[in-house]
């Protein structure tokens, strides 16, 4: 499959991003400050837009400049063009010698031109890509982690291990990443020496594609292969992604054929990952699968006490027992508005109540209240309109059927944080082009057709509950 990949690389089609890459410059421009813009930033050209993968090749001048930017802006740019183009999933750092006949395009010329300043050198990144505040010490256990935490431990200890590769899945913001963190933390200390690399899939396909299309993968696969322990996260950010798929599968049956350690998380187990190999599924599936689920109530006000604790904040019981009521979707979301609260308190001088509290967390508290999900809009727009479910992801052209699905994928724009491709995937593996038709189509019509605009606003009530 990987010799498939010219197919997927059009480098005609980077020309409509070059608007996009105009105003993802002006963001990081804005955000990272002109000196670091004009030294890191401003020597970037926009290469070619993988559509298969979703990546945007980012080319610099020279191998160094394109190593430095890949280690400390890579995220960041991913970020900014997510912003502006939601198709993008991710960007390529690449040097210009190792991209062939590629049509650059330039962004438009600075809006200014600035004096030039001597440039501060950004701080290295530290060797270990494993974040210190993630351990075992700080991750709190209760009955929704329980086997996970303790697989968890298991799999770190010296010695033989029970299982693997051991699969953790739940939802976003649940402590996945926190576990596999955890679990690079107590090998380094129980084996010290070994060769820990824990990557995000979203990573490990990016330095793949990258190293191909430098013609250069020994080095990845090498650096992959010879882990004594390798973690990948969120691995269904793979799904429907061809090539990277291939070389997983690989890298997987090399680490496990070798007896070293696998740990893969993922927000699903695997029997529910859509649009992956059923080769690398069976694999992932072979040790233990062990879900994270929703923290309860205790669990949450367990994690908030140790939080506040742990930040040197002092938070009364009430405003605890507050906020783990209030903010019952995930963790991530839990620990942002103590952060918040928090770091309000400190600015204002104030002390932390439940009056402070609720003011400073306003917003906050009324997005949480509700979350939509595809899966419910779906449920609601065949039950409105009395669709089987498998129509609404089905190819079936049927104006009776796609005008429904038209609206589901509308109302899962609206009130839905997904991005348009998650969409397009949740709707029978569709692209996002069809979903923003769609959802341009029902914008249309519902300022001109008053039956579908009742509809709609049905079923938003509905949803919104
Ligand atoms: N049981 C727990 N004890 C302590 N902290 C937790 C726990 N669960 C989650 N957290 C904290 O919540 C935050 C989000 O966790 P994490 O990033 O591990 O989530 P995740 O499941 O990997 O989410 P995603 O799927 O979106 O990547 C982290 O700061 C983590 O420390």
């Amino acid at each position: 499959m990987a010799n498939n990949k010219a197919q997927d690389v059009t480098y005609e089609n980077a020309a409509p991003f070059a608007q996009a890459w105009t105003e993802v410059r002006a963001g990081l421009r804005r955000d990272c400050g002109v000196r670091t813009f004009d030294h890191w930033l401003k020597p970037i050209r926009l290469g070619a837009f993988h559509a298969e993968d979703g990546l945007v090749e980012m080319v610099l001048p020279s191998p160094f400049m394109a190593r430095w930017v890949e280690s400390h802006f890579a995220e960041r740019l991913t970020l900014a063009w997510r912003a502006v183009a939601p198709m993008v999933s991710g960007v390529m750092v690449l040097a210009e010698d190792a991209v062939e006949g590629v049509a650059l395009y330039a962004a438009e010329p600075e809006p200014e031109a600035l004096a030039v300043v001597p440039q501060p050198i950004p701080e290295p990144r530290t060797a270990s890509s494993l974040d210190q505040r993630f351990t075992f010490d700080s991750f709190i256990t209760g009955d929704a982690n329980a086997l996970a935490g303790s697989a968890a431990r298991k799999m770190a200890e010296s010695g033989p291990v029970m299982f693997n590769p051991l699969f953790i899945h739940g939802g976003t913001g649940q402590g996945k990443t926190h576990l596999l963190h955890a679990i690079g933390h107590a090998f380094e200390a129980s084996q010290p020496g070994a060769n820990i690399v824990y990557m995000s899939a979203e990573k490990f396909m990016v330095e793949f594609v990258s190293a191909m299309r430098a013609k250069d993968t020994l080095g990845f696969k090498a650096k992959l292969r010879s882990a004594d322990l390798l973690m990948i996260d969120d691995v269904q950010f793979i799904a429907g992604k061809g090539s990277t798929q291939e070389e997983f599968l690989h890298t997987v049956n090399e680490v496990m054929a070798s007896g070293k350690r696998l740990v893969i998380s993922a927000d699903r187990s695997p029997q529910a990952l859509e649009g992956v190999d059923a080769r690398i599924l069976s694999r992932l599936a072979m040790g233990l699968v062990a879900d994270v689920k929703p923290a309860d109530h205790d669990l949450r006000l367990a994690i908030l006490r140790r939080k506040a604790e742990a930040a040197g904040s002092v938070v009364p019981e009430e405003v605890v027992c507050f906020l783990a009521r209030k903010i019952a979707n995930n963790v991530r979301e839990l620990e942002g508005a103590m952060n918040r609260v928090a770091a309000y308190a400190t600015l204002t001088g104030r002390a932390i109540d439940l009056a402070f509290t609720q003011d400073v967390l306003g917003d906050l508290l009324q997005a949480s209240q509700r979350k939509v999900t595809i899966d419910e809009i779906q449920k609601r727009v065949c039950d409105h309109f009395d669709i089987r479910q498998n129509d609404l992801v089905s190819a079936r052209r049927a104006r009776a059927i796609a005008r429904p699905r038209q609206i589901a994928m509308y109302l899962a724009k609206r009130l839905t944080p997904r991005s348009l491709p998650e969409i397009g995937r949740k709707f029978g593996g569709r692209d996002h082009t069809t979903v923003i038709h769609a959802v341009r189509q029902i914008e249309k019509l519902r300022a001109s057709d008053t039956e579908i605009d009742g509809d709609v606003r049905a079923l938003i009530r509905t949803l919104e509950g």
